[in-house]
């Protein structure tokens, strides 16, 4: 059976497609206008242009030099680097230059394919060394190609030309759909930049570029005035047959087919249930289609980039979803530009961009208001604002009027219409409301079982399917097809998965997170940050009360360990685990601009260390006031283990608490997940029971039990404990164990918070 570790490469050359197991590597040859397959190096005749080889789970095409890698095509894209990493899901077609193989290839047999079109002269020229190199930059600054999108950079690409007129470009790009560190590309071809697809032509150049003879060779392009970027913006949208499973092969959209051009705005309507959710899932890429394919922009290709769909396709959640309430309107939409917009983009330009949208949405009153305060209308308006200000090209809305008053839902669709005009920007529409579809130019009905039954204008589609009203529609869809007619068997070998965004450990956004968070955690209230204090004041006033001689060698300082120990423990869990979880639909939306699970969890573990830090020191210094350390040890002042050992089991405690919010579905989980955390930490932590064998090793995952343990051991609390109590291993003195148990401590920190990367990266890749 087929394991990650042993994939098998499926190539197309043609009609047929053929499989190359992973037990070795497969050598491409090409002799003239043929392609070849050999299992060994020397297998000609022909010339070797490089090997297929399989690496840990994934295939990867090494071409034997640059101009080898030139001649080729994968996936109807240039080869521009030498090693290139191949998609094991989909059949990867291979060609000679641009031209497409014919007829049906075996390996070992010569196929015939049309030679390249270019003089072998010409072919492998490159821009001359002298020529001048543009650079691909955002507008505003000072690129030689300007292209108005937050997300490209300053200096994003730079371009040479050659004497063929073809674009050699240097920088981050996608082209057909696939990322590229570099690529040479000719006049028409399109290539992504930021979320903005690019054609490429003379004209951008400046309009004076002199395309030399090609047999001439290499002349130098001459630099013209800069002009704006004629990208294009807005993006086109078209699925062809596109079919989803659910449950029991139950079809969740049944060979729909739309097309939708670019700066359209369009409404998709129907019953619940009918597949209108669905249908925006596949767009965002969140929902594999199985059969069919979806295209968005010019000639991205069908196998989009992951992380191109992040960037080029914007999602705006139901309702007040994805929005923090304590958080002001204009802070709203600052930190949102900030997130969605290239990280070289400077303080004004994101303030001039939240001043537009603040305008044009007419939210310019309502700064400084908190979201919680203003109205359900008003907080729509803020949500399509978030994603506004990263001036999206193509809009997702999922019932952007649900709940509103009426007149308040016309106006949603009156600026949405505005908004595609505005922002050049393809407008998508999930709604129930059928009052106000005048203002869109398209109606897609879908009925049950995601079937489309008609896509064209609004007054059209009424008269198409013979219903009066749109009322009497939306109950003649809700019933069609008929029960039984549902089901069905998809056919065999269609089990297409997602690809989904890989887990990336990039940290771009932290900053912006991390004052995000801090001003969440400022604004909990007066009252709840009282209480944060106030909880292990008294519970430190109890660890006072339990021993008149501290933390002084005495058979009495057990109950001091436990209680101080037991606060810090509970205070680190009981400040995380209901956040992440609170806040999972905003944290989701910001995952879906491409910020990655990483800063989402670190920039809340920062913040709570913080936190952490002055609580820690409000037990250390309490105690310490009011009661005796133990004797220095280890080279470490008690006070200064004091208040490590509390910091580092509150830090332990906070990270469980983190990972038990990122794995659950609901706050009544985690509250169920934290109280047993809670318990188990106070009756596990040693004092209690006489921790030995399996459960002596298997509770030193604990906070509890290791900062009881090593503050036990800094303590030496084994030797003047009474005779009648055990003694326990883990507390006996010595330098060693003591900073053992303190990195026991660190290491749980650093697992639990990595262990929640990992689940929110699963949880919305899933
Ligand atoms: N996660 C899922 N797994 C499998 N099937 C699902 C899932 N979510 C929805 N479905 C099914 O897919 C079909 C379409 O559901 P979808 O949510 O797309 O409809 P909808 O038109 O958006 O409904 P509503 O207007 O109520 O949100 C339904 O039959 C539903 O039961």
């Amino acid at each position: 059976m087929e394991t990650r570790n042993d994939p098998v490469l499926v190539l197309n050359l043609g009609a047929a497609d053929i499989t190359l197991p992973a037990d070795d590597v497969h050598y491409l040859f090409q002799d003239g206008p043929l392609l070849r397959i050999g299992r060994t190096a020397d297998d000609g005749p022909g010339q070797r242009l490089g090997h297929f080889v399989p690496m840990l789970g994934r295939w990867y095409f090494h071409a034997d030099n640059v101009p080898a890698a030139r001649v080729l095509r994968i996936d109807g894209g240039p080869v521009t680097n030498v090693r290139q990493k191949l998609d094991r899901d989909r059949p990867t077609s291979i060609g000679l230059l641009s031209s497409a193989p014919t007829g049906p290839f075996h390996p070992r047999t010569p196929l015939e394919v049309e030679a390249p079109r270019l003089p072998a002269k010409i072919r492998d020229d490159k821009p001359s060394r002298g020529a001048r190199r543009y650079v691909i930059g955002r507008t505003g600054t000072h690129a030689d190609i300007s292209i108005d999108d937050p997300l490209v950079r300053a200096r994003h690409a730079t371009v040479r030309v050659d004497g063929l007129g073809r674009w050699w470009i240097s920088g981050e790009l996608y082209v057909g759909g696939v990322r590229q560190m570099s690529a040479t590309l000719s006049e028409g071809e399109v290539f992504v930049i930021g979320q903005t697809a690019v054609t490429v032509s003379a004209e951008l150049l400046g309009g004076t570029a002199r395309m030399p003879d090609p047999v001439a060779g290499v002349r130098e392009v001459v630099p013209g005035a800069r002009r704006p970027s004629t990208a294009e913006t807005g993006l086109s949208v078209r699925l062809d047959g596109v079919t989803v499973y659910g449950h029991q092969n139950r079809k969740r959209l049944d060979n729909v087919t739309i097309s939708i051009d670019p700066g359209q705005v369009v409404a998709v309507v129907g019953p619940s249930g009918a597949g209108k959710s669905s249908l925006i899932k596949v767009l965002m890429g969140e929902l594999a289609e199985q059969q069919g394919t979806v295209q968005l922009g010019p000639g991205n290709g069908l196998r989009t980039d992951p992380e191109l769909r992040r960037r080029q396709v914007r999602y705006v959640p139901q309702g007040d979803d994805g929005l923090f309430g304590t958080l002001t309107v204009r802070e709203t939409l600052t930190y949102a530009a900030r997130l969605r917009a290239a990280a070289d983009t400077s303080a004004a330009e994101v303030k001039d961009r939240v001043a537009q949208v603040l305008d044009r949405l007419g939210l310019d009153q309502l700064g400084d208001h908190p979201v919680d305060d203003i109205s359900g209308g008003q907080k729509r308006r803020v949500s399509i604002g978030t994603e506004l200000v990263g001036d999206p090209q193509l809009l997702l809305l999922d019932e952007p009027t649900s709940g509103l008053d009426p007149g308040k839902d016309r106006d949603i669709m009156r600026s949405l219409r505005e908004v595609a005009a505005t922002y050049h920007c393809t407008v998508i529409i999930v709604t129930h409301a059928t009052e106000h579809l005048g203002y869109v130019d398209k109606v897609v009905t879908i009925g049950r079982g995601g079937r489309v039954r008609d896509a064209g204008p609004p007054g059209s589609v009424l008269a198409t399917l013979r219903q009066p009203t749109w009322a009497d529609l939306m109950v003649e869809l809700d019933q069609d097809p008929k029960p039984g007619n549902q089901r069905n068997t998809p056919p065999p070998g269609i089990t297409r998965t997602r690809s989904a965004p890989p887990l990336r450990w990039k940290l771009t956004g932290l900053p912006t997170l991390l004052h995000r968070q801090l001003m969440l955690t400022a604004r909990r209230g007066r009252g709840t940050l009282a209480v944060l204090f106030l909880v292990p004041l008294i519970c430190t006033g109890l660890a006072v009360a339990a021993s008149d001689g501290g933390l002084r060698p005495s058979a009495a300082i057990g109950s001091v360990l436990s209680i101080l120990v037991t606060v810090a423990a509970l205070t680190g869990a009981s400040l995380t685990y209901p956040d992440i979880v609170n806040d999972e639909g905003k944290l989701h939306r910001d995952f879906r601009v491409g910020v990655e699970a990483l800063p989402i969890a670190l920039s809340k573990a920062l913040v709570f260390t913080g936190v952490c830090a002055v609580l820690a020191g409000v037990v250390s210094v309490e105690f310490t006031l009011l009661r005796d350390l133990p004797p220095d040890a280890y080279g470490l002042p008690p006070f200064g283990m004091l208040y490590a050992v509390v910091l580092l089991t509150m830090l332990a405690s906070m990270g469980a608490g983190l990972f038990i919010s990122a794995c659950s579905p609901s706050l009544e989980r985690a509250v169920t997940w934290s109280t047993l955390l809670a318990v188990l930490q106070v009756a596990l932590s040693g004092t209690l029971f006489h921790l030995d064998g399996v459960l002596g090793i298997v509770t030193r995952i604990l906070p509890a039990r290791l900062g009881l343990a090593a503050m036990a051991s800094y303590t030496d609390f084994n030797s003047y404990r009474g005779p009648a109590l055990y003694t326990d291993a883990l507390w006996n003195a010595g330098a060693t164990r003591f900073w053992l148990l303190v990195f026991g401590l660190v290491l749980t920190l650093a697992v639990a918070v990595w262990a929640s990367v990992l689940v929110l990266h699963r949880r919305w890749t899933r």
